[in-house]
């Protein structure tokens, strides 16, 4: 079918598959493996969905697809404003009437990216699965591409990946100082310089564009992403009203990060000041950051509803370069750093993390239920040079044992003593090892 677009979309195809592939990052994203499956690429503005697309794409060039079997289009640009879900067919027009021998045989794959600019683009994709064998790959702004409105409009035909910031291995293999051997066999001057690596993995994060940035630079750099964030992916699209309350809403979670969070006392407070704000509304809002990939909150492990419920919330910045923008102590946070870089390492690896409580009252930071069914009692700690600290820590992680007798028990510190004694059942990895292998 003709439409005013295909041209212009016929010269895309001919850009895009004669353009060279863009030397990237190699990014460790965990993929679905499903058949017949759409693959939705979500995750926050700038973490690198575009750019994975590109890896996914090379990857299948490297595997022996042909150029013109894969199709990556971009659906930003001006020039295709105003385009509809009737002009899609024109796409496939367009890219069969460059490659007819495509047409029947051949399993072509595209990827599609930016698509949420065509309004009403879901049933172009499922026709696209069901009648025309293509393989297909979206990503779209957090913004519209949300993940459970993906999951809905495409009726259970797409599955997501989501991209997050470099994770620590992710950020050496950037700046090219991935240790090509396990960190057990590094050399004393190799140790040193991995820890040095991880102190400002944990203070810069891992967002592409950050690395290697002056102080300065980096925050504002970071200061416009988490802009972009509030002002498109929440006040916008949500059409939110109360700008500045959304602000203090993100000053109090991210100046706080770590830390617990209770929507009651916040909304008490803004009451106090003066400031009329309907409680439903702040869940709202943290729902809509969540949803927009900026923060994520862990609850209570606890298999009691209610108590999940009545326990506030920990919350969590996407990338450690976040703390030190919403910082106002002055110093760099660095054990809330780890906590956030081991957290994440958890949820890339599948896992279901709470926090753990204990009824004696001890903390642990995370119990994390992974996918094979194991499950990790994990404590974080700085440095435990110190026998009190290694004590305190070690006596909450057996006491949240009694609540889980299967866990394995792991300390997770950035400074690990020569030499230490623990009781039988606890773990003790350094933390540069422990990130860089994503699990002990
Ligand atoms: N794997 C990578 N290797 C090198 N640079 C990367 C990588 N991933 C992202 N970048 C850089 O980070 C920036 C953002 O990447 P990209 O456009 O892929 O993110 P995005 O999530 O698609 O962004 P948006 O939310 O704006 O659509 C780009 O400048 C890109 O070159």
């Amino acid at each position: 079918m003709e439409s005013q677009y295909t041209l212009l979309l016929l010269q895309k195809i001919i850009d895009a598959q004669a353009a060279p592939l863009p030397g990237l990052t190699r990014r460790d994203v965990w993929l679905p493996a499903v058949p017949g499956k759409a693959l939705a690429v979500i995750g926050m503005r700038r973490a690198g969905k575009t750019s994975f697309l590109w890896q996914l794409l090379a990857d299948r060039h490297a595997q022996g697809t042909p150029r013109e079997g894969l199709l990556y289009i971009s659906f930003e640009d001006e020039r295709l404003a105003g385009m509809q879900a009737s002009d899609l067919d024109a796409l496939v027009e367009a890219y069969y009437r460059r490659h007819p021998e495509w047409r029947d045989q051949r399993h072509c794959t595209f990827f599609l990216d930016e698509i949420q600019t065509v309004p009403g683009w879901e049933p172009f994709a499922r026709r696209l699965l069901d009648t025309e064998n293509i393989e297909l790959f979206l990503s779209g702004s957090s913004a519209k591409l949300l993940s459970r409105e993906v999951a809905t409009s495409m009726r259970g035909r797409a599955l997501e990946a989501t991209v997050t910031p470099f994770s620590f291995r992710e950020a050496l293999r950037h700046a090219g100082r991935e240790p090509g051997k396990p960190p057990g066999h590094l050399t004393k001057g190799e140790q040193s310089q991995l820890d040095h690596d991880l102190g400002a993995y944990l203070q810069h994060g891992g967002f592409a564009e950050a690395q290697g940035l002056d102080t300065r630079s980096r925050s504002e750099l970071l200061r416009s992403y988490v802009d972009g964030v509030l002002l498109r992916d929440v006040m916008e699209r949500h059409n939110l009203s109360q700008p500045q309350v959304l602000r203090w809403l993100v000053q109090q979670l991210l100046g706080n990060a770590a830390g617990a969070f209770s929507i009651n006392k916040f909304h008490a407070d803004l009451r106090s000041r003066g400031v009329p704000v309907a409680k439903d509304t702040l869940h709202q809002m943290l729902a809509h950051l969540e949803d927009a990939f900026l923060l994520h909150s862990v609850a209570l492990a606890t298999d009691s509803i209610r108590r999940q419920q009545v326990n506030p919330r920990k919350v969590y910045p996407v990338d450690t370069g976040l703390i030190a923008l919403f910082d106002r102590s002055g110093k760099p946070n660095t054990g809330h750093a780890l906590e956030v870089a081991v957290l994440h390492t958890l949820l890339r690896s599948g896992a279901q993390v709470g926090y753990v409580l204990t009824p004696a009252g001890c903390e642990v930071d995370f119990h994390a239920a992974l996918p094979s069914g194991e499950q990790w009692l994990v404590q974080v700690c700085l440095d435990l040079g110190d026998s009190a600290t290694l004590q305190r820590e070690v006596h909450a992680l057996q006491d949240a044992r009694q609540q889980w007798p299967q866990a394995r028990c792991l300390l997770v510190a950035q400074q690990v003593p020569p030499t230490v004694a623990l009781p039988p059942g606890i773990e003790l990895h350094r933390a540069s090892h422990w990130l860089l292998e994503g699990r002990p």
